[in-house]
């Protein structure tokens, strides 16, 4: 990393700064279950066991200011159809009717962290209930996804549903990062 680069993350208002910043803080968010002042859920499809995915996500949403208030709901059952569209009445349920929905979907657009992170400056001030969505093994229905007010995609590979929780926990510690001008997160790319 160049003087200039190094520089720019230097902002002085992270001057003293340390890595110590990264560690959960228990002091804030209690209670208050938002991301940065707007009510922020991550509504999952299936019940997560004990492994490495889900030490993933508690290990990035720890880091959350405040952390997502994770709801897990029951796999469907019967035809990938009939799963699909159970589980959306289960999702939609689960949800107040002025809530911005971020579906975590393949083909939705996949931005970069940067472009993340002014997107949840965005959200935020909304100022309305945040859900963010990741499907069950079968994906999300229609009826979901037309529901939704942003498809946000983590690139057009198929990740593991379990696993997607822990990937969308650390881009959301990114762009608070970036949004903070914390040095967690390297800009630089070879030009
Ligand atoms: C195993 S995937 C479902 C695959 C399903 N065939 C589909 O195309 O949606 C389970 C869930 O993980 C999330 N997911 C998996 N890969 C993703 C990606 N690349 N970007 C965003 N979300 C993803 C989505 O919420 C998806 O519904």
């Amino acid at each position: 990393m160049g003087a200039d680069r190094r520089r720019r993350h230097r902002h002085p208002s992270v001057q003293a700064r340390s890595a110590r910043d990264l560690q959960p803080r228990e002091d804030v968010g209690r209670g208050q279950p938002c991301l940065c002042g707007v009510k922020a859920r991550l509504i999952a499809v299936g019940r997560a066991k004990a492994g490495p995915e889900a030490e993933l996500f508690r290990h990035y949403n720890a880091r959350l200011r405040p952390p997502l208030e994770l709801q897990e709901l029951p796999e469907g059952q019967g035809s990938a159809a009939e799963i699909r569209r159970r589980e959306a009445t289960a999702i939609l349920a689960a949800m107040a009717p002025n809530t911005l929905l971020v579906a975590m979907d393949l083909g939705g657009k996949a931005p970069t962290s940067e472009a993340l992170s002014t997107l949840t400056q965005r959200w935020m001030e909304a100022a309305r209930p945040i859900a963010f969505l990741i499907g069950g093994a079968e994906g999300l229905d229609e009826t979901v996804l037309t529901r939704a007010g942003h498809l946000l995609s983590l690139g057009p590979l198929t990740w593991p549903h379990m696993l997607v929780r822990g990937m969308l926990a650390e881009q959301l510690f990114r762009a608070q990062c970036i949004r903070e001008n914390h040095p967690y997160h390297r800009a630089w790319r070879p030009g």
